[in-house]
């Protein structure tokens, strides 16, 4: 058994956030993470033919101006940005399957154009009436809880080309759920996180920089500083806790600490047994928490052959398989790469074909804003977060209808020595790095202000954590046969 002030489980940029403010602090910390790597929903990854691989972000990759939290690490951490290529007009496709150019404006007709402009001074307005850390506080949360974000925008508009383009903005392309499988109230928390709504859906914000060599620099550059501290392959799957610590099973090995941080999302805190068991609440409001889905798709072909066309390779249309599309392309790279998403139903749909067929639609798809040059990639890479256990979906977890007046506030709950925390359970930045280093360094500050007692020093109705550690010790693990 090893005794530490503070373990965390979950290498992803939460919990490293969490554990280097810890460390600085001078307390000692141990990161178990389940994986063979650190940062989670942060990866990149080569590919390509041999001698000519090029790197691919899997995950998250995109900086917003906005996100201060993030661009402060970047800056501690000196890690350097560069912007998105976003030169030359952009593509709208219409539901007939035609593509258009367009600059700054939509190229839809005026009233629907002025429909947009209403739903979005709205959502606006909320957004700027609501904290996203306590989003059932807003006037009428509840009534906005109650009603899909579809039937809701329906409600507000009689245009239904521009319900379909606002509903893409928060549906396929942010929570990557269907826009009638989640609340107005969880729509609202969205664009709220975001600053307001027109920040959310301007790509130039929210879209707006990388990071040279990937986002997952910053998880892998705070796993280097915290060294030895940091232990994967241990996948936690019993948490014995009392107000004094807790005590994790990883195996047959267990590990003792003052504090817990489970920096996992809300999801996968269910796949840990706890004993005492999770009060029922806690463990209804993760119940009702479930990932989005979305495909990330890359291509990369031998030059951005459409960039020589006046093009930037940002594009957008609601009823495409493809639904948004922006130039990947790094900086100083000589070969150029579109990365589009496929969301929600349509996912599940291609998820089902094999992966040549799968392959041959999103290309096809992509070939409606690009024409037939982009059937022909000389790599082509999907992200597969979907398929694995310690992730589940993505970009993110959020509530079905009514969780989040019901069960939201039980999310970031503390429970004796424990403190929850993913990017999922973020106000500003939600579902965002940025969220994460935010969530990180509020609970690390959490339990620095709260202080450290020596472990096993009070008694509680759980008992004496140093004696139920020495316990487990003798005993075969629950949970392993
Ligand atoms: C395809 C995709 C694109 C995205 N694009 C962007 C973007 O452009 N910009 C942006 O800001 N965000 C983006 N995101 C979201 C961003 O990546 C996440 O919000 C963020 O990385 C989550 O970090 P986290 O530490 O909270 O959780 P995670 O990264 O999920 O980390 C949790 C860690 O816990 C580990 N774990 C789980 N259970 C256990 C256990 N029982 N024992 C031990 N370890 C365990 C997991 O293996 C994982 O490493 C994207 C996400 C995806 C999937």
């Amino acid at each position: 058994m090893t005794t530490h002030d503070v373990i965390v489980v979950g290498a992803g940029v939460t919990g490293l956030t969490a554990a280097w403010r810890l460390a600085q602090a001078g307390k000692d910390v141990l990161v178990l993470e389940a994986r063979d790597r650190v940062g989670g929903r942060l990866r990149t990854e080569a590919h390509g033919a041999p001698g000519a691989e090029a790197d691919f972000e899997i995950g998250g990759q995109w900086v917003s101006p906005d996100q201060d939290a993030l661009i402060g690490i970047l800056d501690e951490l000196r890690l350097p940005t560069y912007p998105r290529f976003r030169e030359g007009e952009s593509l709208y496709v219409d539901k007939a399957g035609a593509a258009h150019r367009f600059g700054e404006e939509l190229p839809l007709g005026e009233s629907t154009l002025a429909a947009i402009g209403q739903l979005t001074k709205t959502l606006d307005e909320l957004a700027a009436a609501m904290d996203p850390a306590r989003p059932w506080d807003l006037d009428d949360a509840a009534h906005l809880d109650s009603v899909s974000f579809r039937a809701w925008l329906e409600r507000q508009c009689d245009d239904p080309v521009a319900v379909d383009n606002i509903a893409l903005y928060i549906g396929p392309a942010m929570l990557t759920k269907p826009a009638h499988a989640f609340s107005a109230l969880q729509a609202v928390q969205m664009a709220a996180s975001a600053g307001s709504f027109s920040n959310l859906v301007d790509a130039d914000v929210i879209l707006d920089r990388r990071v040279v060599g990937g986002l997952q620099r910053v998880p892998l550059t705070l796993a280097e500083r915290l060294g030895d501290r940091v232990r994967l392959g241990q996948d936690v799957t019993l948490v014995e806790w009392d107000e004094d610590g807790a005590v994790v099973h990883v195996g047959a090995e267990i590990h003792a600490a003052r504090r817990l941080v489970l920096a996992v999302p809300p999801t996968l805190v269910r796949r840990i047994r706890f004993s005492p068991e999770l009060p029922a609440e806690h463990r209804m409001a993760r119940e009702h928490q479930s990932f989005g889905l979305v495909i990330k798709v890359q291509a990369q072909y031998e030059t951005p052959f459409w960039r020589a066309e006046g093009l930037s390779g940002t594009g957008f249309a609601p009823w495409e398989l493809v639904h948004e599309v922006y130039d990947n392309t790094p900086e100083g790279e000589q070969r150029g790469t579109l990365v589009g998403f496929v969301s929600d139903e349509r996912a599940d749909a291609i998820g089902r074909l094999p992966d040549e067929e799968r392959r041959r639609q999103v290309l096809g798809s992509l070939a409606t804003y690009f024409g037939d040059a982009a059937l022909e990639p000389i790599t082509y890479v999907e992200s597969d977060w979907q398929h694995q256990e310690l992730t589940g979906g993505a970009y993110g977890t959020s509530f079905d209808l009514g969780g989040l007046t019901r069960w939201g506030a039980a999310l970031r709950e503390p429970l004796g020595p424990i403190e929850f925390g993913s990017s999922d359970v973020a106000g500003h930045g939600f579902q965002h790095v940025d969220g994460g280093v935010r969530v990180g360094e509020e609970i690390a500050r959490a339990i620095l202000d709260g202080g450290l007692r020596p472990l096993g020093a009070t008694r509680s109705a759980g008992g004496d954590l140093r004696a139920v550690a020495l316990d487990a010790e003798r005993r075969e693990p629950v949970g392993q046969g």
